[in-house]
């Protein structure tokens, strides 16, 4: 393979399990015959108890050069499996947190101890909307839609380049677990998956929509229209109807959510002002994040705060955002969870 020029070369072996014997020794005879540049111990963090063991097993067998941790999607925390990699004196590298190629992550301490304290993982959230900061154009758009959304004003298009946004972050379960307090919430079956693959077949929907449609929401609520969307987009009249209605108690609670916030004034840029200015703060304050220690110079809740004052303040709402804090805002997320996006979350 090398006079191939192949530059990685992955020899996986079987996996096994420290009782077997047979396996630990054609285990050295492969690392003597191929003489690895280095040997990466992979850990299934579900295994419990018996992880330092096996850590053990494998530590006295090769040298390992770096670990990887696994299913941390399910309900192990992780806490067995870092005392087991303890044992190993090797650091760890990539942490799996579920079947697909994107919850393929590198470790982070500061995350990880995180999210084993049920406290979610903001860095790990910046990091997933690191790729809008780099798009200032799309971040503006962003904006926009959002304030228009909070401002009453719904319409397909608006909803349809949020929920691509969303999308393009990665999966949508995990972004809710790395919200603090969300963690919990998303445990509780887990439905965000769901959620996200129904965003997929909305978006399918919404590309069949006319150009009238999409920025006029009340031409939808028509037996007739929802019949040629399903057709156009090739799934079942329910799945249109089931956008519908979301979409419907969405553009509710955003309309509360503005009118709570006082966001509803006339030339309100306020949102927008604020995101740009998170983004830039991040842009900035990535490097440090990842760093030992933690989060660096980024703090969310001082992000949250200049959005939420940018919102009220210099918006010209004029009522400003001085009684909204985050706990109403879990409760309204928790609102809006039981409502629309609870109903969006269970169905299929
Ligand atoms: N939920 C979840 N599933 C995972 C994760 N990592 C692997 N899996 C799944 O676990 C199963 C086994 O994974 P493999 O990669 O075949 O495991 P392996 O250790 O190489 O298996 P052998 O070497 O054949 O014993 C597959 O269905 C994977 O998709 C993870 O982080 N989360």
């Amino acid at each position: 393979m090398r006079e191939h020029k192949f530059e990685l070369i992955i020899v996986d072996t079987e996996g096994r399990h420290r009782q077997e014997e047979t396996l630990f020794a054609q285990m050295e005879e492969i690392s003597a015959a191929i003489q690895p540049d280095e040997t990466i111990f992979t850990l299934d963090s579900t295994i419990g108890q018996s992880a330092m063991e096996q850590a053990r097993a494998f530590k006295d067998r090769v040298s390992i050069g770096s670990v990887i941790i696994t299913k941390l999607d399910g309900h192990a925390k992780g806490g067995g499996a870092i005392s087991a990699v303890a044992a190993t004196d090797a650091p760890i590298t990539f942490i799996g947190t579920g079947e697909q190629f994107e919850a393929f992550e590198p470790f982070r301490a500061a995350s990880f101890v995180s999210r084993l304290l049920g406290q979610g993982d903001i860095s790990g959230l910046m990091d997933m909307m690191q790729p809008l900061a780099s798009q200032p154009e799309v971040m503006k758009q962003q904006a926009e839609s959002m304030e228009r959304m909070l401002k009453g004003q719904f319409s397909y298009r608006d909803f349809k380049g949020q929920v691509q946004m969303l999308l393009s972050l990665g999966p949508l379960d995990k972004m809710m677990e790395s919200i603090p307090g969300m963690a919990g919430m998303m445990k509780q079956g887990g439905q965000a998956a769901l959620a996200s693959m129904d965003m997929r077949k909305w978006t399918v929907i919404m590309d069949s929509m006319t150009e009238a449609e999409l920025d006029n929401a009340s031409l939808v609520n028509n037996a007739k229209v929802q019949e040629r969307l399903a057709l156009g987009a090739g799934v079942m009249l329910d799945d249109v109807e089931q956008l519908v209605t979301n979409s419907r108690t969405l553009a509710k609670a955003f309309e509360g959510m503005g009118q709570m916030m006082g966001g509803g004034g006339k030339g309100n840029n306020g949102m927008m002002q604020a995101m740009q200015q998170m983004m830039g703060g991040m842009g900035g304050g990535m490097p440090g994040m990842g760093g030992p220690g933690g989060m660096g110079g980024m703090d969310m809740g001082a992000a949250m705060k200049a959005m939420m004052g940018g919102m009220g303040g210099r918006g010209g709402g004029g009522r400003g955002m001085g009684g909204m804090n985050m706990s109403k805002m879990m409760q309204m997320a928790q609102q809006m969870q039981s409502s629309g996006m609870g109903s969006m979350m269970k169905r299929k």
